[in-house]
């Protein structure tokens, strides 16, 4: 007989404009899976281990001014490499499902589609740092931009952290980045956010349906 073979996990990352309803999703999907049978681990970026939670730091607090584009990839690059390897990968390999919020592809919407910088150049710094990692799925949530920054003000009483409280222009142009990569790749699907959060849960659990079922 041979060694038991642990299925790996599944990898589902979460994402969206600023106040959208991640967090607040991320909870409802965690306890749906795991009434399933399923063990899950629930993560963030940047953030997730001990040394790309000091990066969060560093990178969302301080002066608007304190890192220019390049650096700020950078920076996001190194956590998720961490994150990748000392948290996210292990997880899956143990057969857990994994549930970010937030990864890759905010980094392609906020420094790519936000500051600038090349697709080519994040995916090249992504290879570098996490092997190119992607998720299994991902859910973008998506709300009318006025909604979110009053949902988000309200919960920070208004003291936005130096990305979020960049101009409605940066924000826009992150939601159209955002919504590229869906009509492009199809493991990122497009999720209204507006409505109840029951509402909001059902549509995203439709939208990750075939990964529950049995292999
Ligand atoms: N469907 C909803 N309807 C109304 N309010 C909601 C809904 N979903 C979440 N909220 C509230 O909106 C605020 C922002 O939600 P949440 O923190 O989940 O968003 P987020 O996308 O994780 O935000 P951020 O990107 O800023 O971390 C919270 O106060 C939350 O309780
Ligand atoms: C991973 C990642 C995040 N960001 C930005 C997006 C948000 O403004 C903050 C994270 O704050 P949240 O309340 O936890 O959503 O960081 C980014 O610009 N690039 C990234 O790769």
């Amino acid at each position: 007989m041979g060694a038991p073979v642990t299925v790996r996990g599944r990898f589902i990352s979460i994402e969206g404009g600023e106040g959208v309803g991640k967090s607040t999703q991320i909870a409802a999907l965690a306890a749906f899976i795991t009434q399933k049978g399923f063990e899950v681990l629930l993560t963030r970026e940047p953030g997730g281990t001990e040394g790309a939670e000091t990066i969060r730091q560093l990178v969302l607090g301080g002066s608007a001014e304190r890192w220019m584009p390049r650096a700020e990839a950078l920076l996001f690059a190194a956590a998720r490499s961490d994150h990748v390897e000392r948290l996210i990968e292990p997880a899956l390999a143990s057969g857990k499902w994994v549930i970010s919020d937030r990864f890759i592809d905010s980094s392609r919407a906020y420094q790519g589609g936000g500051s600038g910088l090349s697709d080519n150049d994040i995916m090249t710094l992504h290879q570098i740092g996490s092997r190119g990692m992607l998720p299994d799925r991902t859910l973008i949530l998506r709300l009318d931009t006025k909604e979110a920054v009053s949902r988000a003000a309200a919960r920070d009483q208004n003291q936005p952290d130096r990305i979020q409280g960049r101009t409605e222009i940066f924000h826009s142009d992150v939601d159209m980045a955002f919504v590229s990569f869906a009509e492009r790749e199809p493991r990122v699907r497009l999720v209204d956010a507006s409505g109840t959060a029951d509402a909001v849960t059902a549509r995203l659990l439709t939208e990750i349906s075939d990964l529950l079922e049995p292999a």
